[in-house]
Order: structure tokens, then C-alpha cells, then sequence
């Protein structure tokens, strides 16, 4: 373990422009799309966390040929018939989307594999992906009862489902479309919250169709895919650290180029417009996945109310919102988050108690938190809990505080941002 890091804060502003790495969603799909894909799949911007990285190694485990360069990824995908029973276990490292997304590939294959992840994987709910993965006739198991890594899979034989979700989550949804493309018949899927469509987007973009009729969705079985070429967006969940960054440190303006405007993923933007921050869209793209430029400038904030069905479209920007809303006038409450109890961490208890720890007036509830502002931070040391959304969430709080901050696991934001130290430097050098 690497000894805590120690965050000064610079006492200066945030200023200039940045290109955050690419979306982490998108990045796991275009691995995934490219590997069950027949031809050459090239992927640009493609996100070298170790999350992506995780979804990478076990599909060359499953015998996909994928080449790493500097300025790209090729994956030589051979169709779904290719895929080949692994000799050794599936490691999905810390990644929550892909030991669920690739449990709904692998239902469809007919050979035995194992999934297992690090400590903070085994204890993420999976009975939500296999329950209904065993309904379209897959074999499918775990530790208590299915809901736990290790999991084994014997797939094949599957005939399409009507399935409701139960929770709002596209990691769900995409596991059962991508069984769905692989059985017999048409699946269909309800979600009463819109979630992050990623996957949908992609069967697009890899030739293959796919319907939506209010909220059910409609996947043929069967489908052959093409490989392509994939130009990944910026991640906003990324973004959303400097977002938060520049509106909250005085003196600040940063413009991030080239971000994912997914309409699935915007509720960052919703929430900092809401509470009066000075933030600016410019849309350059709109095919496929929506591109665009995000300027924002230090700003005086109130409080708002955070809840229904705009949560699933910001579900991992709530820590660094909780240090948004710490620096806004008056009360800002979250609700109907209990989704992040089983995130990398359980994220309400981490927020509170971290956040807490620098002064920040946090208090946790059932399914969100209350938080009054706007408080002064002073420096401490703090723990990331592993959780790389906690860890970033706390050194852009390190900006504020009136002495250090130690952050201790500082290397968990290697997850989603490998270059998040050095982007921060670059934007105080400025
Ligand atoms: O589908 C995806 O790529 C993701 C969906 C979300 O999870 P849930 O679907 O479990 O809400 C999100 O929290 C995660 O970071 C990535
Ligand atoms: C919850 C997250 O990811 P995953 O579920 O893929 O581990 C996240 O990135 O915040």
C-alpha cells in the first residue's frame, strides 16, 4: 500500500482547458460489442483504467485477439460462436459492469466459466443479473444462493423473456440484451426508469437492431454483428470532478472539451444549473453518442432537492454533488439513492463519514443524505475506502481546506481516472 497522500491545497484557481479520458460505460461496451462482433473493431479514446483494463484480460481469456496501442484499441472479434470456454477463472477486478455484463454474454455460451473480482466485488448484489439470466435457461450459481462472486456459468440453449426490472440499473438491463441478442425468440424488458443507454446505442452502431416502445425494450435473438469503428467520449462521470471543481474553488474557469452529452448521463448538469452555477453546454455532436464542450466558472450556489427519476442519469456523481452541495447556501437533500449502498462502497456512509471528516455537514438517510452548507473545510486525514469516486470526491475537497489533507488509498482513482492527479495540476499551473 502506498503511503497517504498529502494534498495542499494551492490556494489558487482552476483555469484552462482539459480533455478527460474516455466514458468507462462506453469503453467496457466497445470491448464487449468488438469481442462477440465478426471483423476488425477499432476503438479511439478508449479509457485505460483498471476497470477497462479488467473487461479487456478476461475476454482475451475467453480467446479474443485485442492489440493495445497508444492512440488505439483493435479487437479481432470472430462472432459470438468463437468465444472459447476459458482455461483459467474470469478476474473482474473492481468492475461491477463487467462481471454483469459478461455474465449475460457468457449465459449464451455453451462452456463452463467462473467469475471472480476483489474483495469489494464480492460484495456487490449479482442475484439481480442471475435470477433473471436463469429464466431465458441459463445454468448460473454462486455464493449464497447466486448473489455473490464466485459465480460459474454453463450457458447456452436460451429462449427469449419478458423480464420488468426490479431496480433501475443498466448494468441489469445490458446483461439481459446481450442474452437476449443470443436466444431464441424475443426478449423483452421494462424499465420504468430511464437508465444509461449505451448499450442500446452500440448494438446500433455494430449493425444489429433493436426497439423501444415506451418502457419496454425489444431484442430479436439471433443477431450477427458487425465490428466497426468507435470514437469513445469523454466520460462526464469523469468530468463531473472538475465540474464541481471549478464551480466550487474561487477564481476558476475550466472548459472540458469533447465530453459524452448522453441525455442518459446528463443530471450533473440539471443539478449544477438548479443550483445557480455558472455552466455552459456546447453541443458539437449528435450522432450516435452526443459530444460536447462544458465550460464552467467559479459560482454562488443554494441548495435544491435531488431525487427520482434523475438519479439513475447522475447515480455516480452523487459524492462529488455532496461536496457541491457543501459549498452551496442552505439545504440540499438527496433522495431515492439507495442504489449507493452497493456501489465499490456503500457510498451514503462513505460520503458522510469522509466528507465529514473535513467538515462538511453531512447527514446520511435511508436512501440519500442532507447536507447544509455552506461550510468552511479544514484539513484531516481521510480514507478513500478503495472507492475511486470517494478518493477524487476528496482531493477536489483538498482545493478548500484551510491546512492538508491525507488521503490514504489515493490509488484507488486508477479505476476510472488514471491521470486524475496530473489533470488537476495541470489545470492549477494554468
Ligand atoms: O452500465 C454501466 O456502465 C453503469 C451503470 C451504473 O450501474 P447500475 O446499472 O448498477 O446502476 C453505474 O453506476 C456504473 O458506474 C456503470
Ligand atoms: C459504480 C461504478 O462502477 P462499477 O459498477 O462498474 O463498478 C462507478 O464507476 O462509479
Amino acid at each position: 500500500m502506498e503511503p497517504k497522500k498529502r494534498l495542499s491545497n494551492p490556494n489558487i484557481g482552476l483555469n484552462g482547458e482539459l480533455h478527460v479520458p474516455g466514458d468507462k460505460s462506453i469503453s467496457h461496451r466497445s470491448i464487449m460489442f468488438g469481442s462477440v462482433a465478426e471483423g476488425k473493431t477499432v476503438i479511439h479514446n478508449f479509457l485505460m483504467g483498471e476497470d477497462c483494463l479488467s473487461t479487456i484480460s478476461c475476454f482475451r481469456k475467453l480467446g479474443v485477439e485485442i492489440e493495445v496501442s497508444k492512440d488505439e484499441v483493435t479487437v479481432y472479434g470472430k462472432g459470438w460462436d468463437h468465444l472459447k470456454e476459458p482455461s483459467d477463472i474470469l478476474d473482474v477486478g473492481n468492475s461491477g459492469t463487467t462481471t454483469r455484463l459478461i455474465m449475460g454474454i457468457l449465459s449464451g455460451r455453451p462452456f463452463h466459466s467462473v467469475l471472480i473480482g476483489d474483495p469489494s466485488i464480492a460484495r456487490r448484489p449479482m442475484k439481480r443479473v442471475t435470477e433473471p439470466l436463469k429464466q431465458f435457461g441459463t445454468v448460473i450459481d454462486g455464493r449464497s444462493g447466486g448473489n455473490f462472486t464466485p459465480i460459474s456459468i454453463r450457458g447456452g440453449n436460451l429462449k427469449g423473456i419478458h423480464y420488468s426490472l426490479p431496480v433501475a440499473s443498466a448494468q441489469v438491463k445490458s446483461a439481459l440484451i446481450l442474452a437476449g441478442l443470443q436466444a431464441e425468440g424475443m426478449t423483452e424488458i421494462v424499465e420504468r426508469e430511464q437508465t444509461r443507454n449505451h448499450t442500446e446505442k452500440m448494438i446500433v452502431e455494430f449493425g444489429g437492431t433493436i426497439e423501444k416502445h415506451g418502457d419496454t425494450i425489444k431484442v430479436k435473438g439471433g443477431q450477427v454483428l458487425k465490428g466497426t469503428e468507435i470514437y469513445v467520449p469523454g466520460d462526464i462521470s469523469s468530468a463531473a470532478f472538475f465540474m464541481v471543481a471549478a464551480a466550487i474553488v474561487p477564481d476558476s474557469r475550466v472548459l472540458l472539451k469533447n465530453v459524452g452529452l448522453n441525455e442518459t448521463r446528463t443530471g450533473i448538469v440539471e443539478v449544477m444549473k438548479k443550483m445557480g452555477a455558472s455552466i455552459e453546454v456546447m453541443e458539437k455532436s449528435n450522432e450516435g453518442e452526443p459530444v460536447g464542450d462544458i465550460l464552467v466558472q467559479t459560482s454562488n450556489l443554494t441548495g435544491i432537492e435531488i431525487g427520482g427519476d434523475l438519479i439513475p442519469s447522475l447515480i455516480d456523481e452523487i459524492p462529488i454533488i455532496a461536496l457541491l452541495a457543501s459549498q452551496a447556501e442552505g439545504k440540499t437533500v438527496i433522495k431515492d439513492a439507495e442504489e449507493l449502498k452497493v456501489k465499490e462502497t456503500n457510498r451514503i456512509d462513505a460520503v458522510v463519514k469522509e466528507l465529514g471528516k473535513l467538515g462538511a455537514n453531512i447527514q446520511g438517510t435511508d436512501d440519500g443524505m442532507i447536507i447544509e452548507g455552506k461550510t468552511p473545510l479544514h484539513g484531516g486525514e481521510v480514507h478513500s475506502w478503495g472507492d475511486h469516486r470517494i478518493g477524487m470526491t476528496l482531493a477536489v475537497a483538498s482545493l478548500l481546506t484551510d491546512s492538508d489533507v491525507y488521503l490514504e488509498d489515493a490509488e484507488a482513482v486508477k479505476i476510472s481516472y488514471p491521470t486524475f492527479f496530473e489533470h488537476i495540476n495541470q489545470l492549477l499551473m494554468k
